[in-house]
């Protein structure tokens, strides 16, 4: 199987099937958070991961919360406040209304379909998340996805920009130690 459609295929398949686990956050996650700091999350459909209890540790860090708001699939992605109510999306998604406050955030917690340990990805696509990476070079990248979820190696296309780390239930998998945002570098 080494088309990306059969690949989503048989992922998003994995993905639906596992059973949700908890979630360990690392220190080096945690010691990041701090107040006033975006974190753009995302509210999980088919199987994703949950990221709650991370928002839950960075809401009481004094962080502020972003969702990607998303009118279709050629509209690039805007990260709105998710303090106001939400609503229906596409794609079964809830996400914030359309004049919520946009938001740059400074990490980005993605929702996978499949990763590998270099920090290639493979999502829904559409290539929202390329887009809103290419649009947000300084924010750190965070994949989060269950362990079924990895393959043993993902060809980038010219315009994937790759994952800072990745986060599963087993493990904080750190795919890029040498980058250094200007948020400084990822501790390990
Ligand atoms: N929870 C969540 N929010 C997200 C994403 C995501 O992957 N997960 N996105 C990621 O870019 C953006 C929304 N973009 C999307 C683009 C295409 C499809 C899509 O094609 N969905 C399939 C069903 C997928 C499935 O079964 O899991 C469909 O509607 O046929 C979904 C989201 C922003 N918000
Ligand atoms: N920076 C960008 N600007 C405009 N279009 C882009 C950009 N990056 C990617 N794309 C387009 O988006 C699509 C992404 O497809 P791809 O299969 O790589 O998505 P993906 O890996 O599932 O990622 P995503 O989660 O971003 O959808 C491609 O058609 C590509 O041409």
């Amino acid at each position: 199987m080494t088309d990306k459609r059969a690949l989503r295929l048989h992922l998003r398949a994995a993905r639906a099937d596992f059973e949700p686990h908890a979630l360990t956050i690392p220190d080096a996650l945690r010691g990041r958070l701090a107040p006033g700091l975006v974190i753009a999350a995302y509210v999980p459909i088919g199987g994703e991961v949950d990221p709650a209890p991370l928002l839950a540790i960075a809401r009481t860090a004094g962080c502020v919360i972003a969702l990607p708001h998303v009118v279709d699939r050629a509209t690039p992605l805007r990260f709105l406040d998710a303090a106001g109510t939400l609503g229906n999306g596409p794609f079964g998604l809830r996400q914030p209304a359309a004049d919520a406050t946009v938001l740059a955030p400074d990490i980005i917690l993605t929702p996978l379909v499949g990763f590998d340990r270099r920090g290639n990805r493979l999502g829904q696509g559409a290539g929202h998340y390329d887009r809103a990476f290419a649009d947000h070079p300084a924010a750190w990248r965070i994949g989060l996805a269950w362990s079924v979820q990895e393959v043993p190696g993902l060809a980038p296309d010219p315009w994937d920009v790759p994952l800072h780390a990745i986060l599963t239930e087993l493990e904080w998998i750190i795919a890029m130690p040498c980058h250094a945002p200007p948020a400084g570098p990822m501790p390990s």
